[in-house]
């Protein structure tokens, strides 16, 4: 096997599904040149070939490209079933074959691929059950079956990786695995299981079986801690008491004096979902003072203490400085409170410098509103962005739907947080963000981007261990850490892939499709990198970062025209 049998391959394919699609110059015999063949050495490793109107059945033959690692076909017409000779592509990492009308059962031979890291199946026609098979891919961290004929329930998969699953609109029954019940609901909805996230699986709650053992010993335990609870409210009526009667003459600063039960030990985690009496109505206020939230600016008070006490609330995330919520007022308006945990700054420390980060005004950073502060309790006013994060939109599940972040509105979004970031550089009170990340990227309904989270770690430093923050800040601060979830060194690895010239490792499969602005995207990169550079000196300052990136969405804006106009022409064309 060699480049001229992965050719000979190629050339299969393009008779078989794509001859009116597969423009390739079939006068070089060296097919790396081919748009979306991809090559390493002189053999074929990466295919994609996204929506590219291929139709028909895959042919025999593709199985020669023995050093294959990334397949992709979303989003053609192609049908049938996956062709018996894929079983010699062990080192496929990648299959995508995503909205197509594939099938026919997953076949057998897909389990001996052992190097799978991500298999989307969606958005086909396959049937038959969800094979316990997928065990043997012990790589496999992303599986998406949604939107199928799959029938019978879910194996249990014990894939150490697995993370990213997806089984919707499939006609699965039976109850869903523990191991998937912290999924989103989407990732089962539409078909007959059972079962967290789910609602819960008859005859598993309130029936009549006989109490376990350990069912009688949670009892015991729990009325114990129900003895507890008393006695702790009653300490703490005390208590409030005696501050009362201490705070004459001192500063009155106990009005919200005590949390639900579980939350003061930091433990919300039960408050995943909405919850209309969780979250910030469980901060409770000695009415008598009247102590307010305080907002900043010029603006008429929009809603009190009270009323966002009232306000019903679902839990957003829980991040790095405590759990953010958004708070919906009974006039319908919506806000983001952000309850601080394990704040030790002395309380006028953090008042100053939370007042200071009040006064930071930008079309590209989320505003902070106001502030609670008490002792034990520190809750902070955000606007509540309707689109999210650019994290949630890039990483939205990938079941059929296309991200909505085309390339113009991605550099448009790098450009307000450039932006934002750079007037954070010149106005704050700490002179860096200190954790960016695309969850700190909130978006406009226009898709514009506003910088959000600043000044956090600087209040909270004292308690936050370096590998708490998890986006990115530069090496030498002090609470820098680079390692993502997996333990990854996002900097380290592009940088090194970039070296390899693997550059198509990391360019996200959406942007392919804008292959017309490829410059642009090597452009990005390479900011991206001076911006990561070891060494401050070597570092872009913020305001040339942002001009750069303006530079790159004025030209890409200008070849999307021209290719419009050729799109344009060649639609005439066709139709002439
Ligand atoms: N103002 C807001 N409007 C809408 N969504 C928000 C807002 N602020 C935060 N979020 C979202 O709420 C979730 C939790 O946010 P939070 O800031 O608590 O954690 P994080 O951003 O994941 O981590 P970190 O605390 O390290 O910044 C995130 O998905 C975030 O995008």
């Amino acid at each position: 096997e060699d480049i001229a049998s992965d050719r000979a391959a190629l050339l299969a394919l393009r008779s078989a599904v794509g001859g009116r699609s597969l423009l390739w110059n079939l006068t070089q015999t060296n097919p790396c040149s081919w748009s979306g063949v991809f090559c390493n050495g002189n053999r074929v490793t990466t295919l994609r070939f996204p929506g590219m109107d291929l139709s028909g059945t895959l042919p025999l033959g593709l199985g020669n490209l023995t050093k294959l690692e990334i397949l992709s076909l979303r989003f053609n017409a192609l049908n049938g079933t996956i062709p018996s000779d894929f079983a010699n592509l062990v080192n496929l990492r990648h299959l995508y074959l995503h909205g197509n009308f594939f099938s026919g059962e997953i076949p057998d031979f897909v389990f001996n691929l052992k190097n799978l890291v991500r298999l989307n199946l969606g958005s086909n026609n396959f049937s038959g059950e969800i094979s316990p098979k997928f065990n043997n891919l012990t790589r496999l961290s992303t599986l998406l079956l949604g939107n199928n004929h799959f029938t019978g329930s879910i194996p249990e998969l014990n894939v150490p990786p697995l993370q990213q699953f997806n089984v919707s609109n499939n006609l699965l029954n039976g109850s869903i695995p523990e191991r998937f019940s912290r999924l989103d609901k989407s990732a089962f909805s539409g078909n007959s299981l059972c079962g967290k996230p789910l609602q819960p699986c008859p005859g598993t709650e309130g029936g009549k079986k006989k109490l376990s053992g350990s069912a009688i010993a949670g009892i015991v335990i729990g009325s114990l801690f129900g003895v507890l609870l008393v006695l702790l409210i009653l300490f703490l009526m005390c208590r409030k008491k005696r501050g009362i009667i201490d705070s004459s003459g001192a500063a009155p600063a106990k009005q919200v004096e005590a949390v639900a039960p579980g939350e003061k030990s930091g433990n919300d985690s039960e408050n995943n979902g909405s919850d209309g009496n969780s979250a910030v109505a469980a901060a409770k206020v000695d009415g008598k003072n009247g102590k307010s939230l305080v907002f900043y600016g010029n603006v008429n008070k929009p809603f009190d203490l009270e009323d966002l006490l009232r306000a019903s609330a679902e839990v957003l995330g829980k991040g790095t400085f405590g759990t953010t919520y958004k708070a919906t007022i009974d006039m319908g308006m919506s806000v983001v409170v952000k309850r601080l945990r394990d704040v030790t700054a002395p309380e006028n420390e953090f008042k100053e410098k939370i007042e200071q980060v009040g006064k930071m005004v930008h079309e590209n950073v989320v505003p902070l509103r106001g502030h609670y502060i008490s002792w034990d309790e520190k809750l902070l006013v955000y606007d509540y962005m309707p689109m999210g994060s650019l994290s949630a939109l890039l990483h939205a599940n990938n079941g059929a739907g296309r991200s909505p972040l085309n390339w113009e509105r991605r550099t448009g979004i790098a450009l307000g947080a450039a932006r934002g970031t750079a007037y954070l550089h010149s106005h704050g009170p700490a002179s860096s963000h200190g954790n960016i990340k695309s969850s700190n990227i909130l978006l406009t309904e226009s898709y514009e981007a506003r910088v959000s989270d600043f000044g956090l770690p600087y209040l909270a430093l004292p308690t936050c261990t370096p590998n708490q923050i998890s986006g990115y800040s530069a090496p030498e601060a002090p609470s820098y850490s680079s390692l993502d979830e997996e333990g990854v060194d996002l900097p380290r690895w592009v940088q090194s892939a970039v070296q390899k010239e693997q550059n198509n490792e990391i360019f996200d499969v959406e942007l392919l499709r804008y292959q017309n602005v490829k410059e642009e995207m090597l452009k990005l990169l390479q900011l991206a990198l001076e911006c990561t550079a070891e060494y401050p000196e070597k570092r872009p300052s913020m305001d040339v970062v942002a001009s750069k990136i303006q530079e790159i969405c004025n030209s890409s804006i200008e070849k999307e025209g021209v290719s419009q106009q050729y799109y344009s022409a060649d639609l005439n064309a066709l139709q002439a």
